[in-house]
């Protein structure tokens, strides 16, 4: 549905010539949530601001639905963009407008008559989950209402692209999440595509389907959110991964159990997009003649599958210790016995 081709984007500044974008090549499918991490400065902003020629390529192509952005005229430009939503960290709200009127903004640009605004507008704000506050202004509302107002306005004229530029940087932990699950629920209800950009690996963890990585304006990595989980190749990947997966310090955090009475065997036990979890521990109880202690664990759902590491502290004869570690690699869980061997 998008496609760049060997886009770059230069700079020219005081300073000299700056390479914010550098020959990224993209394809981006229909009906998908795209994430796109790096720290800042890695280009993020420059290269979805590309999408809908709010910035203009250097060089190379963007190809949505067949068509060349950078070929259109200034027209057929204006009405391409009604086709793609913006939301962005700031909201970018017109504040001396209420909520309802925010919303209609796009629509009265696009010519849509009175009426059939009025209704839209309704709709939208039950969408986002707004109901009661369409004649509040942004300056009464909180961060997390502010963005479903921002969402709303971008999904107005039905559009099948929403580009999203750090769009819960801005708020707390809780909220983010709020949002994520309406983009999630917009996504599946709509079929929309999505393409957002984070410096923020619990984003991608928990709504997108595939990833790209961006360091210094290239895309160094790319891939199935699960299998970028599983196997990250490039050092800034691991760097992302390890935001939401094992806490660096798990293996010293845990060495004041080892050798503790009751402890026995420590295993780590890696999960990667199965829901064994579940029932796993509770198999091997039942099973084996072992006493098993759960030291200390995190589980992250992705879009494609669950996937974290487990630790667990492990008792018993040496025959049945050995029946449980073969038992659990069946499960195709990942197991490494850190402690205890
Ligand atoms: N209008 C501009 N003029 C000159 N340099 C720019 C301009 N916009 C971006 N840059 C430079 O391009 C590089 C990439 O910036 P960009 O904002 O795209 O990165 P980012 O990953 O989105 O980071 P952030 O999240 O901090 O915005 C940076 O070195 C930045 O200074």
């Amino acid at each position: 549905m998008i496609e760049l081709k060997q886009i770059q984007k230069l700079f020219q500044t005081k300073d000299g010539q700056v390479t914010a974008v550098d020959n990224v090549d993209l394809t981006i499918e229909k009906g998908e949530i795209f994430g796109v991490i790096g720290y800042s400065g890695a280009g993020k902003s420059t290269l979805i601001r590309m999408l809908n020629m709010l910035e203009r390529p250097t060089s190379g192509n963007v190809t949505l639905n067949d068509k060349d952005m950078g070929s259109l005229s200034k027209n057929e430009l204006r009405f391409a963009r009604q086709g793609i939503g913006m939301i962005f960290q700031h909201f970018n709200l017109l504040w001396s407008r209420t909520v309802r009127d925010n919303i209609s903004f796009p629509l009265e640009i696009a010519g849509v008559p009175k009426e059939k605004r009025k209704k839209r507008v309704e709709e939208l704000i039950k969408l986002v989950g707004l109901e009661g506050r369409g004649g509040s202004y942004p300056s009464q509302l909180s961060g997390g209402q502010k963005q479903r107002v921002g969402i709303a306005r971008a999904l107005a004229n039905n559009p099948e692209v929403l580009l999203c530029d750090e769009a819960t940087s801005a708020l707390d932990p809780k909220t983010t999440d709020s949002i994520l699950d309406l983009l999630v629920d917009i996504n599946q209800k709509l079929g929309l595509t999505i393409v957002l950009i984070t410096h923020e690996m619990h984003v991608i963890r928990k709504i997108c389907h595939r990833v790209a990585v961006m360091e210094e304006g290239k895309v160094v990595e790319q891939g199935n959110v699960l299998d970028v989980f599983k196997q990250p190749k490039e050092e800034m990947t691991k760097e992302f991964v390890k935001q939401v997966t094992e806490p660096e310090e798990t293996e010293k955090s845990l060495e004041h159990l080892f050798g503790e009475e009751g402890i026995g065997q420590v295993l780590q036990l890696t999960f990667v997009g199965n829901d064994v979890t579940k029932h796993l521990i509770t198999d091997l109880i039942r099973t084996y003649n072992v006493t098993i202690n759960i030291l200390q664990g995190k589980i992250s759902s992705t879009q494609n599958g669950a996937y974290g590491s487990l630790f667990v502290g492990i008792e018993g004869e040496k025959s049945e210790l050995e029946s449980v570690i073969a038992h659990i690699k069946k499960e195709k869980v990942e197991v490494e016995v850190i402690h205890g061997g």
